[in-house]
């Protein structure tokens, strides 16, 4: 499952809607915040400035240096929060471990919190208050573009944005024809970013949902049931071919650096793919998904932006 034609369509469509903003004279905005950093970070970083240039988002970017104080992090995001230019604000985790990532992500306004992390976007996912965008039959990229604002059902609804990388696995999954419904789910990563949201979206499509972590005792006795297998644990090569059940599919969630610099999942590809009916490579296959959603992400902020703050012209 290339996610590369799926991250093309959700860009395309996001690109033709920030045009149509564009021509009502307003400008997409999205902030990109980091805190000190690795290497791989800014080329996190970077890529996802030049992918939101493409589609004509405008980025803000925010380089603060490891020893920044959490006051000073907190007045920048209160500055992002109060520019009227920043529809979305990502702020780039890990963060240092001095700092609370949750005080971090809180102070985000949740209209602007694109990446879904705060205590807002999470509770009124886990409240299925949002849940809502998961189930958009008049998805972005789905080919039916309806092309509006209000068209949308529920765009004017105020709702918390959904964790990115999660949302862009259901809607690989989607878009392959995967069913989800009645199937065995094994999610391997219990994260906020990443492994909880996910499990919660295949429970909301009705799988049988298994999470495992660490401390699982016989994560093999459950992949050996698994229809699908999503793989977010930052462990290379974790998940070999003899673990797996033949024809399940499999989604690598891993960005792995490697010694040599190049990515690697937590799948190893070799020994599993002969025995899977679908999966996802690394690097190519939930990466670009994850950056076209967030972008997406952004682009509804800002329509909903124009919604809430355009007055209510009566005929
Ligand atoms: N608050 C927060 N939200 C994030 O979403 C987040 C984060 N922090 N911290 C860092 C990780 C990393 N991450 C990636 C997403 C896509 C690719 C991606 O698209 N990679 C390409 C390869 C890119 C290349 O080759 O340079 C691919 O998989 O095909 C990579 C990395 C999001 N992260």
């Amino acid at each position: 499952m290339s996610g590369k034609k799926l991250a093309a369509d959700i860009k395309a469509c996001v690109k033709s809607r920030v045009e149509k903003l564009s021509l009502m004279g307003i400008d997409v905005g999205l902030a990109l915040m980091q805190i000190g950093g690795t290497a791989s970070d800014e080329q996190y970083l970077n890529t996802t400035v030049s992918v939101s240039r493409t589609v004509g988002i405008k980025t803000y970017e925010y380089r603060l240096p490891e020893t920044a104080s959490l006051n000073e992090i907190i007045n920048t995001i209160n500055n992002i929060n109060a520019d009227e230019r920043i529809n979305g604000l990502l702020v780039l985790f890990p963060i240092p471990r001095r700092i609370n990532p949750r005080r971090v992500v809180n102070a985000i306004l949740p209209e602007k919190d694109v990446d879904g992390l705060g205590s807002t976007s999470v509770g009124m996912f886990a409240a299925e208050e949002s849940m809502f965008q998961i189930f958009d039959k008049d998805d972005f990229g789905s080919g039916s573009d309806s092309g509006g604002l209000a068209v949308r059902n529920m765009a004017c609804v105020p709702h918390g944005f959904l964790p990115c990388t999660p949302f862009g696995v259901i809607r690989l999954l989607e878009h392959y024809g995967v069913e989800i419904k009645g199937k065995n789910a094994v999610v391997i990563g219990k994260s906020l970013a990443v492994g909880k949201p996910l499990a919660l979206m295949l429970l909301a499509k009705e799988a049988t949902v298994t999470i495992c972590h660490k401390s699982s005792a016989d994560l093999a006795a459950h992949l050996r049931n698994a229809d699908i297998v999503c793989a977010a644990t930052g462990v290379s090569g974790l998940i070999k071919g003899n673990m797996i059940k033949e024809g399940a599919v499999i989604v690598d969630i891993g960005i792995n650096i490697m010694p040599d610099g190049s990515f690697a999942g937590d799948v190893d590809f070799e020994s599993v793919a002969p025995r899977a009916s679908f999966i996802t490579p690394v690097p190519g296959g939930v990466g670009p998904v994850t950056i076209a959603t967030l972008l997406e992400n952004t682009l509804r902020s800002a329509q909903n932006n124009v919604l809430l703050k355009t007055p209510l012209i009566l005929p």
